[in-house]
């Protein structure tokens, strides 16, 4: 077969590795860094290791509100204590103990220097100038020690890490002001196809609300990127050509979807091909099988096919890998196993998609049901809102039966 219709076929991770080295040969991670304030780090990632500026906690302190005592005088039975002050958290006091002394104390507050032990306020009558005592108390019961959690210079977040807000809030623990993130790309993002009309617009016949970009360019945002966009790019080649000039300025990345499939007006795959030597490839999975990626002025452009679910996977397949080694951060954690809700029929030979629900089964296993009646149809523009989820079928498997195994990465 040869002409426009001729094409490689690829599995999704041949595809995926010809991304990460042919179309980002010299273009990734970005080196560039900056300082940020915390307040401004979410989403960003780490261009060093973060340390502690000293222990966490900072000094020893309770972990209860009670009374802070000398182990050494209570007895297995009843003891009874002169309280001899009370200690905050916040407070700087350090009341000294002598023999059958104790001090009031809440918790987070520092912890006597003479004292080890703390009694919660339960195990006693709570008396403010003698406390008695009941019961049995371990020694260095309720006491959190200095440098429990992290010592001082110890790495609380490695670069490569995204700052999500648990993250965020270790930084601050560790009394982190300001980081050295990485550069974030900037990354166009443009629609194509005359039927495109924004949503709300009235729809003449053959038009459809543009959705790709939209989902692309907020899904992207999400992930601490720099968008341009998103733009809607018509079919007419030289409108088509210098709105890509113009989206080339000054981006890291350039993501197009639709037109990349073997229509009479698939505008990206022929632009690209007849101007930027545009690699085009039919790809083993479902959906998602027309892709291609081009240069433009030497910006790396990814071609999604226009189908709104095959944008999405293509996305979730070789978009984020691709973002992920510009960042210069690790892919995040693999894929897990759930079983199948109902069953449904899968593509033999290609790697199939399906936008699942996840819900749990009465034995506490996670189930794993299609989203949308029609599974993972690739014109199912709304079947991806209401799904938490993509169930990956290989490539050998042609019938998925209720409570089979398949595995399922999270969106
Ligand atoms: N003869 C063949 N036809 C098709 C093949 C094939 O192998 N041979 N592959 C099919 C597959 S699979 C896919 S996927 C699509 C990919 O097509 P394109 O990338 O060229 O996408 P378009 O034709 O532009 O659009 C497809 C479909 O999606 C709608 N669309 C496009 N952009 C948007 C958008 N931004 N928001 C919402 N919806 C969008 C568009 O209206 C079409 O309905 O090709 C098959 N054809
Ligand atoms: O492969 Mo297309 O992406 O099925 O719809």
């Amino acid at each position: 077969m040869t002409g426009p219709t001729a094409r490689v076929l690829l599995t999704v991770d041949e595809y995926r590795e010809e991304l990460l080295t042919d179309l980002l040969a010299g273009s990734g991670p970005l080196t560039d860094t900056e300082q940020v304030p915390l307040a401004q780090a979410l989403g960003r990632v780490l261009a060093e290791p973060v340390r502690a500026r000293g222990d966490v906690p900072a000094f020893a302190n309770s972990g209860m509100d009670g009374y802070a005592v000398r182990h050494a005088d209570l007895t297995d039975g009843t003891s009874t204590l002169r309280v001899v002050g009370a200690v905050a958290a916040g407070s700087s006091l350090d009341p000294a103990l002598a023999a059958g002394e104790c001090v009031r104390i809440m918790t987070g507050a520092p912890v006597p220097t003479d004292a080890d032990t703390i009694v919660p306020v339960e195990l006693t009558d709570g008396g403010h100038d003698s406390v008695t005592i009941t019961g049995t108390v371990e020694p260095g019961q309720h006491l959190r020690g200095a440098g429990e959690d992290v010592r001082a210079d110890d790495v609380v977040a490695d670069a490569g890490v995204t700052v999500t807000a648990r993250v965020l809030g270790t930084l601050a623990a560790a009394g982190t002001a300001a980081v050295s993130v990485r550069r974030r790309p900037v990354v166009a993002v443009a629609a194509t196809g005359d039927e495109l009309v924004a949503p709300g617009g009235a729809l003449e016949r053959g038009q459809i609300f543009e959705s790709n970009g939209t989902h692309l360019a907020a899904t992207l945002t999400e992930l601490g990127v720099e968008v341009r966009g998103p733009v809607v790019l018509g079919d007419e080649r030289a409108a088509f050509t210098s709105g890509l000039d113009e989206l080339a300025r000054g981006s890291d990345l350039i993501i197009l979807t639709g037109g990349v499939s073997v229509g009479d007006f698939d505008v990206s795959r022929i632009v690209l091909q007849e101007s930027a030597d545009g690699v085009f490839r039919h790809v083993r999975m479902q959906p998602g099988k027309p892709q291609g990626w081009a240069r433009w002025h030497g910006v790396p452009v990814l071609a999604f096919p226009g189908n709104p679910v095959s944008t999405a996977i293509s996305f979730e397949v070789f978009g984020r890998p691709v973002i992920d080694r510009l960042l210069g951060r690790e892919a995040p954690g693999g894929a897990t196993l759930a079983v199948a809700g109902t069953g449904w029929r899968s593509p033999e030979g290609r790697r199939q998609f399906v936008p699942v629900r996840l819900t749990s089964d009465d034995e506490g296993r996670l189930v794993a049901t299609p989203a949308h009646r029609r599974g993972s149809a690739s014109h199912m523009a709304t079947s991806l809102g209401g799904a938490h989820a993509l169930a990956v079928v290989d490539e050998e498997t042609d019938t998925v039966e209720p409570g089979d195994l398949v595995g399922v990465r999270s969106l």
